[in-house]
């Protein structure tokens, strides 16, 4: 079979190893790397991966050639956990923070999620459109081409909606794909202060709703010491789960409250934040082949003393993905890549481990392992392009963009940092 365009000469072609479950352990610092290598693409899918002289077979007169020596190229990125759809921002919060004043205390005063809650509130969909749209191709411009993005700034039914659906509009109408998450419990609304009991049940009245309009796939919630205890956390995502849905868990972001042993009694997809895990719940994730999306932006944003302790997960067999958090509040940002570079320089991970965290790890995060996250044939030629002699150095030349071309399902469409009309 002949290929509609081959991407040939490039330096280093980064290919993830899918054993048919997340990657774990040791088996992440395993991937091939293909030198002077090819893609080849038949009707939006990867038609081959190879190296050397692109084989004659795979051309005739009509196949697209595109010479991209001093490049290397990766399965599309792919950013498992972010809070892409929100109303304002919070810069009026960071000399608070600069000070001192902790991320809790912020909440506490009536800040941090709620103030995005008013935010959002107050935001009508097309302008929370037209911000996420702005947010959402910065992303692609630094190389992404799938991205989770939870609710969660609405905190009651008709706002959560409106969130909900802007996600499915931009998923329609943007040429990458989103998996939406519906986190109606992402704060304690002040209505409900004095009985977050109740307004789980609330929670869990929506989820018929949100099952009923195809709005969401997951179900989040935010285990935190002044949010969310365990006890209410495992209510809500057995009811979750019970009604057909994946779920994840913002869990051990600041105290080490019990959400991950939530998750692994619910062998939840994936638990989220872990920065203060303790080793019985690494191994407890471990077992139960949970996902631990790791999140070092928000660390380095809280200026918090810990990052997620990624190497001990390794060492304990665990599977992990490395994600913006993208938000207003926890991690004001958009740059993946950056992301990535912390996993080197503040988690000492390797540079496969980074891009296996970002990939195939990541497509089965997002539940999209059978189309995406690696080049294996027949699945979307989802790629991105670094201008770079290796993989190494997309690493090692930190908080730069370095990405020159995007392809989803075989589609240039971004190119020099910019949407390609
Ligand atoms: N920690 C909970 N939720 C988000 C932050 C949301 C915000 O501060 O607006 C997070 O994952 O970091
Ligand atoms: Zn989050």
């Amino acid at each position: 079979m002949t290929a509609d365009k081959i991407l040939y000469n490039l330096n280093e072609i980064f290919c993830p190893i899918d054993p048919g479950h997340p990657l774990k352990g040791s088996e992440m610092n395993e991937a091939k790397i293909l030198k002077n290598g090819y893609i080849a693409i038949k009707s939006g899918k990867i038609l081959e991966v190879g190296e050397g002289n692109v084989p004659k077979t795979l051309i005739d007169e009509t196949t697209e050639m595109t010479d991209l020596s001093g490049h290397v190229a990766s399965p599309g990125l792919i950013d498992c956990h972010t809070h892409l759809i929100y109303g304002g921002s919070r810069e009026n919060e960071f000399a608070k923070k600069l000070n001192g004043v902790s991320y809790i205390d912020i909440l506490k005063e009536g800040g941090g999620i709620l103030a995005t809650q008013t935010a959002t509130q107050k935001a009508s969909f097309e302008n929370l459109y037209l911000k996420s749209k702005k947010l959402l191709e910065h992303m692609m411009f630094h190389g992404v081409t799938t991205v989770e993005a939870k609710s969660g700034y609405g905190l009651d039914w008709e706002n959560e909606k409106k969130q909900l659906e802007v996600a499915k509009k931009l998923d329609e109408d943007m040429p990458i794909d989103l998996v939406s998450t519906f986190m109606g419990a992402h704060a304690i609304p002040k209505k409900y202060a004095d009985n977050p009991d109740a307004f789980i049940d609330e929670v869990i009245g929506m989820l018929p709703k949100v099952k009923e309009d195809n709005l969401a796939e997951f179900v989040d919630i935010f285990c935190e010491t002044g949010v969310f205890t365990a006890e209410q956390s495992y209510k809500l995502l057995k009811a979750a789960q019970e009604q057909g849905f994946k779920t994840r868990i913002h869990a051990d972001e600041i105290d080490s409250i019990g959400g991950s042993s939530v998750a692994a009694e619910l062998k939840t997809t994936s638990a989220e934040h872990l920065m203060v895990i303790t080793d019985e719940d690494i191994k407890k994730l471990a077992d139960a082949g949970v996902i631990g999306n790791l999140l070092p932006g928000t660390t380095f944003s809280l200026m918090a003393e810990q990052y997620a302790p990624a190497r001990k997960m390794l060492d304990a067999g665990m599977a992990i993905t490395l994600t913006t958090d993208s938000n207003p509040g926890s991690c004001p940002m958009a740059n993946l890549q950056f992301i990535m570079q912390l996993g080197c320089f503040a988690m000492k991970l390797t540079p496969i481990e980074v891009y296996n965290s970002v990939t195939i790890n990541a497509a089965y995060s997002v539940a999209r392992e059978d189309k995406i996250g690696s080049f294996d044939a027949g699945k979307d030629a989802d790629i991105t392009i670094f201008e770079a002699p290796d993989l190494d150095y997309t690493l090692y030349f930190f908080a730069t963009n370095l990405c020159s071309e995007v392809y989803k399902k075989g589609e240039l469409i971004v190119k020099d940092r910019q949407m390609v009309k």
